[in-house]
């Protein structure tokens, strides 16, 4: 249901923007030897790029320092504000896009100084997700992150201002502005709460018919890229959309899947999670998730030839702790092992000492794989 708003809500992207990307190693965010800095630092730059591609805007020059600061706070100098001016007006950038927080206000700053748009990493991934939300209960939390980002916005960026004017006790057109938008944001936020209540219900509903059956849910769960859909589309012969692109699936489906003559489950396909996934929006997306913290079994898919994917999985499991789903018992699943070096690409199944599956390694691609992932989905399954 898409909405309009008085104020400036949609930050989504128009494609092809000319996008510029700023990188700012801050001393307080990366720990370790100076080579291990960098390399994560450049990870972190990488992924962003990967998240502009995904918005579908181009990178067209890429910006980065580096700084001493003992605190995690990004601070543009006139020097550096001047230099970004300077490289936005020469390659005619849409957008700058910082892979780092920025408060309300630096944003606003820096739109003035560069005479351009400007989004941090939490504002990149709110506009993929706002582009991307298909169905009724995506676009309403999509637009109930934005509207909480917005407010938070609203508040805390004019707050500085309404001090100082509260002393002289004046009221001027711009504050009353402010007044009404939030009075409006307020109404539209909790009608927007109201409207996902409803959806819960039904998604209630529907759970609980399949928690009557009797059958287990694994919910497939990992980083965004990693082959969830995929897997998820060989296993139930599903058509759910699979992409070479950060946070291709923004809803859940759900699927009966036959194992064995003792064993069907259910299995469901989720959102994949990023790095700082805003806390915002894993709130507004409580609905979705808690298919994931209800689940029997969680598929943990791993992109098993990312150089990061250990980070990756500590990541995900940060996501799941917020979600409430540490709990839950977990199968990896290490996918893509036919990107590995031939001697590492074998497949099969890690066990703990008691015997339990605690890994698969498999190759959604070829296939290679699949059938241990099954057989300990049926061992798992049977248990208890
Ligand atoms: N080489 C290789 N590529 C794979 C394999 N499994 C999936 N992929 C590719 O990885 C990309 C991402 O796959 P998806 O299934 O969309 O990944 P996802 O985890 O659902 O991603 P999001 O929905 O964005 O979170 C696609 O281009 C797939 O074709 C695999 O085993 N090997
Ligand atoms: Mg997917």
């Amino acid at each position: 249901m898409a909405t309009a708003t008085a104020f400036p809500v949609d930050k989504s992207l128009e494609h092809p923007e000319r996008v510029l990307l700023v990188g700012v190693m801050l001393s307080a965010d990366y720990h370790g030897a100076a080579e291990t800095r960098q390399r994560l630092f450049q990870a972190a730059l990488n992924e962003a790029a990967e998240l502009v591609a995904a918005s579908g805007g181009e990178v067209v020059d890429v910006l980065s320092s580096s700084r001493d600061r003992a605190h995690s706070a990004l601070f543009v100098g006139t020097g550096k504000a001047e230099e970004l001016a300077a490289a936005v007006a020469a390659q005619q950038i849409d957008l700058v896009v910082f892979n780092h927080e920025l408060t309300p206000t630096q944003e606003r700053n820096l739109e003035r100084a560069l005479q351009c748009r400007v989004l941090d990493r939490v504002g990149l991934i709110l506009a993929i997700f706002a582009q991307r939300a298909q169905s009724q209960e995506g676009k309403l939390q999509v637009e109930l992150a934005q509207l909480t980002h917005l407010s938070g916005r609203l508040v805390r960026g004019y707050g500085h201002l309404q001090s100082q004017r509260g002393g002289i006790g004046l009221k001027g057109p711009g504050e009353t502005q402010l007044e009404t938008d939030r009075r409006l944001i307020g109404h539209k936020i909790s009608a927007l709460q109201k409207q996902l209540q409803q959806v819960k219900k039904q998604r209630a509903t529907r759970r609980k018919s399949r928690m009557n059956s009797s059958l287990k849910t694994f919910a497939l769960v990992g980083y965004t890229n990693t082959g969830k859909s995929s897997l998820f589309n060989r296993l139930t012969k599903a058509e759910v959309l699979a992409k070479d692109q950060l946070f291709a699936t923004l809803d859940t489906t759900a699927r009966r899947l036959y194992l064995s003559d003792a064993a069907s489950v259910f299995i469901t396909d989720t959102v994949g999670f990023v790095r700082d996934l805003p806390h915002k929006l894993v709130a507004a997306f409580a609905a979705t998730l808690e298919e994931t913290a209800l689940a029997d079994v969680l598929l943990h898919v791993v992109d098993v030839s990312h150089p990061e994917f250990e980070r990756q999985i500590d990541d995900v499991n940060t996501v799941l702790a917020e979600i409430k789903a540490a709990e839950v018992p977990q199968l990896l699943v290490y996918n893509k092992i036919d990107k590995l070096a031939q001697n590492q690409q074998r497949p099969g199944i890690l066990r703990a000492a008691d015997g339990t599956p605690v890994a698969v390694r498999i190759s959604v691609a070829s296939g290679a794989g699949l059938a241990d992932l099954r057989s300990a989905m049926i061992e798992l399954a049977l248990a208890k």
